[in-house]
């Protein structure tokens, strides 16, 4: 991705206020073209905020935010949101349709041919190692927590997005599936090359995504910069207690954490994993 910087998504003296009060401010960035760019910090430091500036869930008060070098507030807002892909903590399928049809749901809107949404789903399916034959046609209240997250995400990225945002996506699910997903995700990325801005409190989860981190505080990004680089030369006593501790768990701390677990979520823990 480093060969190759295309601007994609910019925050030029980005801000949002709330009577007065800033949520976020001062953010001046770029998000290049096939970057998967994590944003992490502590609880109501600006994460949500930044992220939805993009899909204009939320206008700036302050600055612009572009998208292919167009202001996002110049976008058709139905336009821009077929372009962009979200994906949030609690998943919500909708219950009355299959697996084939949640995910089916965008490519729908946009007219796309049966056949050729057929041929989608059984290849995005495939792709996070959920057979087809077996998961087309269930309902969600048919799923483990893990799939229906999977599903979910199948559906964000079903019209191919030029972006997906996903804030906090795997926050509410067990270690090892949180694991598993998360590898779904890079091979996701990697494979399909799609503009991934992720929001993550799990330091351990940017630094095996992220191309590059965003490290937010009271509102500001104080840091950016690759993974490494931010756990070697935090800018600042804050970046440096929020990474100090954290170091890519090992299988054996996975697997304690398994055996800890009462049958019950070793059930549906084991159940993501088949499946
Ligand atoms: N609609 C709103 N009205 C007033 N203040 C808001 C509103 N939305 C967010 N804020 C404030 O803006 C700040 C940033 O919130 P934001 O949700 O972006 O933080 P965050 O880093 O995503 O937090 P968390 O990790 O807890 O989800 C917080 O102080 C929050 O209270």
């Amino acid at each position: 991705m480093r060969d190759n910087l295309v601007p994609f998504i910019e925050f030029r003296g980005a801000g949002k206020q709330y009577d007065g009060k800033y949520a976020v401010r001062e953010l001046d960035f770029t998000i290049y073209q096939g970057e998967f760019f994590v944003l992490v910090g502590g609880s109501g430091s600006g994460k949500s905020t930044t992220l939805r500036m993009i899909n204009a869930l939320i206008e700036p008060t302050d600055g612009n935010v572009y998208l292919h070098g167009k202001r996002i507030k110049d976008y058709d807002i139905r336009q821009l949101r077929h372009q962009i892909g979200y994906v949030l903590q609690q998943i919500a399928l909708f219950p009355t349709m299959t697996v084939a049809q949640n995910i089916a749901l965008m490519p729908d809107i946009l007219g796309w041919q049966k056949a050729e949404r057929r041929a989608r789903v059984n290849e995005l399916l495939e792709l996070v190692e959920l057979s087809p034959e077996h998961y087309r046609d269930r309902y969600p209240h048919e799923l483990s927590g893990g799939e229906q997250q999977r599903i979910g995400i199948l559906r964000a990225i079903a019209a191919k997005p030029q972006v997906l945002l996903m804030d906090e996506p795997f926050s509410a699910l067990d270690p090892l599936v949180r694991a598993v997903l998360q590898d779904q995700i890079a091979m996701i990325h990697k494979k399909l090359g799609t503009t991934i801005v992720f929001v993550t409190h799990d330091m351990q989860e940017a630094l095996k995504l992220a191309c590059r981190i965003g490290v937010m505080h009271n509102g500001k990004l104080v840091q950016i910069g690759a993974p490494e680089e931010i756990k070697n030369r935090p800018a600042n006593d804050y970046v440096k207690s929020l990474f100090s501790t954290a170091d890519t768990p090992n299988a054996a701390q996975l697997i304690s954490q398994f055996h800890q677990m009462d049958p019950h979520e070793q059930a549906a823990v084991r159940q993501a994993l088949l499946g």
